[in-house]
């Protein structure tokens, strides 16, 4: 097709063969071409809505997206954009007007389906006949060549999205325009229930997290979510985005698990506990959702790769590093807050790295380490207890995993203590307590009956104090099982050697050394 047999279109640059078509007056614009004025003659009654603006070199130009309920753009005059260029579909794509409830407004959105043979890439990723709830700053090409950065016309609600309650019914959002077109923190209103303290940098802006953040690399993945790096445009700041896996609008299951972390997050502020800065839920398609949680960003991974690297860590280190567990849980537990998935990989590190030799530790780190603090990650199956204090949920990871949770009994702070039980054991010798390697007895009956041992030569150098703490964590009766505040005021954690023990701790004695458990660190490398 050529260009020439556009008579009713208007060439836009230099040598573009990027061409708009010009509608004729009696007929809603759907788009404008830059110099032209939206608000003028009888297109005054139409609200601009978007911005693409071309990436070509040389072509610069933004095509305005009128507030319409659908803008077609391809190769075909019948178009409302026209994009004539060899690998453009006749109809190459439509921007579908949405409004869409988000928090207690409706934002008019556009979606964008793809109908063509060589697709519309988003950031990269080929649409393939599939639709998209575009954002401001995507990267929008059509076919192979068309490049264009998208934008919402201003900062208003429009821009899609909203801040820390998108879903929560007892918040309610407003969002204010000034008078300078810029916007007023968003105002949260509670119910009498809900006078909780909240933590004050949670109120704030409706904007795309992609608006606040440059996304960056990859620093870990669970189950549920992908957490990559990111940068504050405005502060230049480091953070943790953790971008939950894309979900159905009405998954009333994932929005509720979500709201409770976020709640949780929002209510904790302690020097060992993940700090939440921010919180968005942002549409993807028609049907789909992404829910995002910005975080102070760990630098120095989990516990877990450094029981790997160090096969296991030595008593001093344990000690030091379970106090700080400790101190994070107690608060948690203080505020009726159960984690229920503490576990080595939710232990993160920040580690400051020695700068001169003369710099004094803070405790029993290696050389290059002058302090390292804990900070307890993933509250994504965190709990409020209420006044109940008991829940039912069966929830966390098998080793990890306390007997009241598997038998479905109803569960308190007591499964934390379990699994802080667990986690001691891995730290000091390298394996977990249970495991489907040592069984049988499988590893559900393991867990239910209580049954672990310490292993020799593993467990022989290690104090009988600390197998006596362990000993009164991995308890299957909660209520005898030790609280924290007992772990806390443990003598292995006040340096006491006890002498007291009637007998020494036994260590089990295993004479073929195939049958031995495998650490972590050789499991890793098989
Ligand atoms: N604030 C942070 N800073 C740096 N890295 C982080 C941060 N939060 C999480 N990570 C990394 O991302 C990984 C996955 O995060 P997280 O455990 O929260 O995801 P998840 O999908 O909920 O995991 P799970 O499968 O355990 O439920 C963590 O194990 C950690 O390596």
């Amino acid at each position: 097709m050529n260009k020439r047999e556009y008579s009713d279109t208007e060439e836009v640059g230099n040598e573009s063969t990027l061409v708009v078509k010009k509608q004729h007056l009696n007929q809603n614009l759907a788009i404008y071409p830059d110099a032209t004025d939206p608000q003028t003659d009888d297109n005054r009654n139409n609200i601009l809505l978007a911005n693409f603006m071309s990436l070509i070199p040389g072509k610069e130009q933004t095509l305005k997206i009128l507030e319409k309920s659908e803008t077609v753009i391809g190769r075909s005059r019948s178009c409302d954009i026209i994009l004539d260029e060899v690998d453009i579909s006749t109809k190459h794509c439509k921007l579908v007007l949405l409004e869409m409830p988000l928090g207690n407004e409706n934002r008019k959105l556009l979606n964008i389906i793809d109908t063509s043979r060589n697709g519309t890439y988003i950031n990269g990723n080929k649409l393939v006949k599939k639709d998209y709830v575009l954002k401001n700053g995507d990267r929008v090409i059509f076919g192979k060549k068309c490049s264009f950065l998208f934008k919402y016309a201003s900062e208003s609600p429009i821009v899609a999205v909203n801040s820390v309650h998108a879903n929560n019914d007892d918040v309610n959002l407003d969002v204010e325009n000034t008078d300078d077109g810029k916007f007023k923190k968003p105002q949260f209103g509670f119910t009498s229930s809900q006078q909780l303290k909240r933590k004050p940098q949670q109120k704030s802006k409706v904007l795309s997290v992609f608006d606040k953040y440059i996304v960056g690399k990859e620093l870990g993945s669970g189950h549920y979510a992908i957490v990559k790096e990111g940068i504050n445009k405005q502060t230049g700041k480091s953070v943790a985005i953790k971008i939950f896996h894309p979900q159905l609008n009405d998954d009333q299951k994932k929005n509720h698990q979500f709201r409770e972390e976020t709640d949780i997050l929002m209510r904790v502020q302690h020097k060992n506990i993940v700090n939440l800065l921010d919180s968005f839920v942002e549409p993807i398609s028609k049907m789909q959702i992404q829910k995002y949680l910005v975080l102070d960003k760990i630098d120095d991974g989990e516990l877990f790769d450094r029981i790997v690297r160090k096969t296991n860590l030595s008593q001093p280190e344990t000690k030091a590093l379970f106090k700080q567990i400790l101190s994070g849980l107690k608060y948690l537990h203080g505020k009726n807050i159960i984690h229920r998935d503490i576990k080595p990989e939710n232990i993160l590190l920040n580690v400051r790295r020695r700068q001169s030799p003369d710099e004094i530790q803070t405790g029993p780190w290696d050389d290059d380490e002058i302090d390292i603090q804990v900070k307890i990650a993933d509250f994504g199956l965190a709990k409020f207890t209420g006044e109940m204090q008991f829940t039912n949920t069966l929830c966390g990871t098998p080793s990890y995993v306390a007997p009241e949770i598997l038998t479905k009994q109803g569960h308190s702070s007591k499964v934390d203590v379990w699994s802080a039980g667990v986690l001691l054991y891995v730290c000091l010798c390298g394996f977990p307590p249970f495991s489907d390697q040592l069984g049988p007895p499988s590893l559900k009956d393991q867990i239910l009956q209580g049954k672990f041992a310490f292993y020799s030569p593993y467990w022989d150098d290690i104090d009988d104090t600390v197998l006596h703490l362990i000993s009164n964590l991995l308890v299957v009766n909660p209520v005898q099982r030790f609280s924290i505040e007992h772990c806390i005021n443990h003598p292995w954690f006040n340096d006491i050697r006890e002498n007291s023990f009637s007998s020494r701790m036994k260590r089990l004695q295993i004479s073929d050394k195939q049958k031995l458990p495998k650490t972590y660190s050789e499991l890793s490398k098989l």
